[in-house]
């Protein structure tokens, strides 16, 4: 969108005075025209197009630069505010680390920063518990931010450890629903046959052991949210009444006839597969297609490493002690794949802060699984500048290959370079691009 402005400010600038100039010229030789004076081959006539031209010209630019003069000293001022006040606080994308190659450029850059730090700060203020500047996690919390505002069903995805409760516990937050109940149910903690009496409740008598009625998760969220976790783990009998809550909103308690009508928003969440739940009959397609309304996918950890010094440093808050951590130890967190997420990184970091006591975070510190990434950084640490540049080169050109599948043009994009220009890399990195596609 700032994009979009800078070069609506440059049209202002140049093609509104080249218009302005062009119509001025036609309505001179209309009017010598309709005047019976038009004669091309007049100098007296080519002298005064000339002077309406020019002068138009100068008068249209003249007026457009007054106009956007303020406009671009503004986002210049903003842009050295943002510097002084954040100096190095962001990992900025290739595209952004390239100095400005001209006006246009730098009203983008200066334009771009003032919406993310926007967006960090909004980010802080509705979801302080979540940890994440990443662009990623910027444009989860949008989404976050916009599904929060109404009360259509929200789906939660994301791998295992990736915060989809804590996702679910900001929506609510940040819905009108807030001041009501947020009933969170764990889907496949409970055993099959007790998930419809969990979930609607129960009369008395019911089935063995049902000495008194009991109301269900549904009524007990009334007036709030329901956050039904590990969705993909319902067994299939009670996807299908379920659904009929979510179409009718109303409950019918295990044993009971009457239905009691109730007023929830759901939110649902899985790690699973659910299309491919879908396809193998073990997931409901209607209910599918019903919470499936608007979904919102968490990112792994890996595919935000730079968020990692963040999360070193909010649980240095949280454990109310200044940590430090050596260069190789922090080089071996961000080079680890992080399977088990933010989970996984929380214990890894609890752990670690342990082991060390009062002095710094040591690779020893750190569990198995990262020390494997140590041969490869001694490795990298005893090649020369050159070949180290080179390694870290075709590292980042393959994984934007393997993100892409293979498709060079996306490839280029991720990595912000023209796609001449990742041909020439792919050429002289030596990279095999066919193993990357489908
Ligand atoms: N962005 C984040 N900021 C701070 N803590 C986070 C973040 N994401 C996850 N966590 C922490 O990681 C742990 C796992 O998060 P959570 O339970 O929300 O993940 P999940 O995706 O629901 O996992 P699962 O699928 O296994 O239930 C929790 O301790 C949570 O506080």
């Amino acid at each position: 969108m700032p994009f979009r402005n800078a070069r609506v400010v440059l049209s202002l600038r140049f093609l509104v005075p080249v218009i302005f100039s062009g119509f001025s010229l036609l309505s001179f030789l209309l009017a010598l025209l309709l005047a019976g004076y038009y004669d091309p081959s007049s100098w007296a006539m080519r002298f005064w197009g000339l002077a309406v031209w020019t002068i138009s010209f100068g008068l249209a630019y003249a007026i457009m630069h007054m106009m956007v003069r303020p406009i671009e000293d503004f986002a210049s001022r903003i842009e050295e505010i943002k510097e002084k006040e954040s100096p190095g606080e962001r990992v900025p994308t290739a595209q952004q680390n390239a100095p400005p190659r001209n006006e246009l450029e730098r009203f983008t850059q200066a334009l771009d920063g003032v919406t993310d730090m926007l967006t960090r700060v909004e980010s802080k203020t509705h979801f302080p518990d979540m940890v994440g500047e990443s662009r990623a996690m910027r444009a989860v919390f949008s989404q976050l931010l916009v599904v929060a505002g109404s009360d259509t069903t929200a789906l939660i995805l994301g791998e295992s450890g990736t915060g989809k409760e804590l996702a679910a516990q900001g929506i609510h937050a940040n819905s009108p629903r807030k001041h009501g109940p947020l009933v969170k149910v764990n889907c496949a903690a409970i055993p099959d046959t007790l998930v419809e009496s969990e979930l609607f409740g129960h009369e008395k008598g019911a089935f063995t052991g049902a000495t008194t009625a009991k109301q269900g998760k549904f009524q007990q969220a009334s007036g709030g949210t329901i956050f039904l976790d590990e969705i993909g783990d319902m067994p299939l009998e009670t996807q299908a009444k379920l659904l009929r809550v979510l179409q009718d909103r109303e409950v019918i308690p295990v044993g009971g006839s009457k239905p009691i009508r109730v007023d929830v928003r759901v939110i649902a969440a899985t790690n699973k597969d659910l299309p491919q739940e879908v396809r193998d009959k073990r997931f409901r397609e209607d209910l599918y297609f019903r919470i499936n309304v608007f979904p919102v996918e968490l990112p792994p950890l890996r595919d935000r490493l730079e968020d990692i010094p963040l999360f070193i440093d909010w649980f240095a808050q949280r454990a109310d002690r200044e940590i430090k951590i050596t260069n190789q130890a922090r080089q071996m967190l961000l080079a680890h794949s992080w399977p088990g997420n933010v989970r996984e990184l929380i214990h890894c970091l609890e752990r670690a802060t342990l082991l060390a006591g009062k002095g710094e975070i040591l690779p020893a510190h750190l569990p198995p699984p990262l020390k494997r990434a140590l041969p490869v950084m001694e490795h990298q640490q005893s090649l020369n500048l050159n070949d180290r540049l080179k390694e870290i080169e075709k590292t980042l050109v393959e994984d934007a290959l393997q993100r892409s599948h293979g498709v060079q043009v996306r490839a280029a994009e991720l990595l912000g370079i023209q796609v001449r220009s990742l041909w020439h890399r792919v050429k002289k990195l030596e990279i095999d691009v066919s193993r990357f596609k489908q």
